[in-house]
């Protein structure tokens, strides 16, 4: 599964930023020469070490040497005529499919990129459509950063910006922990993305030991975990690998989650007619929930298969109303878009 970090020539988009640090000390460069390269890559979308003198003022014993840095090659952007939602496809070195998605935000002009951390995914989610991606590999963090860049760059050519970015496209990013955390630092760099870390989210079907390592660590991205039902056995038959792991120490990790940082944990639940949204699962995820803090998210299930179909309006609205009595917490329904041009939830598989 894992090609990342293959040795080859020094990435500053692919190494903790500290390393960066050392290396510019160790050749006796300013100690602002990072901080100008960062922001010549990130901030300028500038990959060529021969300008990062010329425009940036990187001092040359930094960077001597150094080829242009690797790009993945976009080869079509399709936008929503439903919503506005974009997709972006990328191709990379090794010929994978990688894609991220431009997510239209409230306020006007504002965008937020979800971004892909694995090609494909090994969880086997029943419902998603990049478990089923024949394909499958960990993105490196140089993949992961430069789908920002890129997606970034055609924001700012419409005249929008990126005010937030989730980790919630193709792939488990806990299960390429070191370079999703590695990417994510350099998004909130103030001389890389300059993102807040509250406007940033990483998305994992529950992961319990990384659960807790993103807790122990004090990560400040906001923690969403995708619950799919609220019983084991649910679980093995909707989120069977993730399953493997009783939700009730999945909920356990949450709560330790929710209580490191005095704040509520996001829970997810992709709806599923006749499946999930019924009176009995409410009360499980009442019974499962407890008095943890959370927010609870509900997705409708996008599935061009038409295995699964999202519950009605009257439903829901049930649904919800089930929710309000047994769970009693905050209820928000997540809007996933882009679904005529598989952008949304769960869609992305390199194919659309
Ligand atoms: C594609 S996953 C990627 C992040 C991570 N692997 C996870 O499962 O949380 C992002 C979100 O999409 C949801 N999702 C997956 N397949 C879906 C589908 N077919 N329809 C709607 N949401 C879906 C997941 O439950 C999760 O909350
Ligand atoms: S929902 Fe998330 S964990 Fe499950 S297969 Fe899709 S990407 Fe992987």
């Amino acid at each position: 599964m894992d090609r990342a970090d293959d040795g080859g020539p020094f990435d500053p988009r692919d190494r903790p930023i500290p390393e960066l640090i050392a290396r510019a000390e160790a050749v006796g460069a300013p100690a602002e020469a990072p901080r100008r390269l960062l922001s010549a890559i990130l901030q300028h979308g500038e990959h060529d070490p021969a300008a990062w003198n010329r425009r940036f003022h990187v001092p040359r014993r930094l960077v001597a040497d150094w080829p242009p840095l690797p790009r993945l090659a976009l080869e079509r952007v399709e936008t929503s005529a439903a919503d506005g939602f974009q997709k972006l496809l990328f191709r990379t070195a090794d010929a994978m499919a990688v894609e991220t998605v431009l997510i239209p935000l409230h306020k006007p002009g504002a965008v937020s990129v979800c971004l892909s951390s694995q090609v494909g995914c090994p969880m086997a989610c029943a419902f998603c459509a990049t478990a089923r991606m024949e394909s499958r590999r960990n993105l490196a963090t140089w993949e992961i950063v430069d789908q920002w860049v890129q997606a970034r760059d055609l924001a700012r050519s419409q005249g929008r910006r990126v005010t937030g970015t989730v980790f919630m496209g193709m792939g488990e990013p806990f299960l390429n922990y070191d370079r999703v955390m590695r990417a994510g630092d350099l998004l909130r760099c103030p001389f890389g993305g300059a993102l807040s870390a509250k406007a940033m989210t990483v998305s994992t079907v529950g992961l319990v030991p990384e659960i807790d390592r993103f807790t122990r660590e004090r990560r400040t991205m906001r923690l969403s975990i995708s619950l799919g039902a609220a019983t084991d056995e649910k679980r093995a038959m909707l989120v069977p690998v993730a399953s493997r792991t009783p939700v009730a120490e999945v909920m356990a990790a949450a709560r330790r989650h929710a209580e490191a940082r005095r704040q509520r944990v996001m829970l997810s639940y992709v709806c599923i007619d006749g499946l999930n949204v019924g009176e009995d699962d409410a009360e499980a995820i009442g019974r499962l929930v407890g008095d943890t803090p959370v927010r609870f998210d509900l997705i409708d299930v996008t599935d061009p298969t038409g295995r699964f179909r999202p519950p009605s309006a009257e439903a829901l609205a049930a649904f919800r109303d089930a929710l309000t009595r047994h769970l009693g917490q905050p209820v928000v329904r997540r809007y996933s878009g882009g679904a005529d041009i598989q952008a949304a939830c769960g869609t992305l598989a390199g194919t659309g």
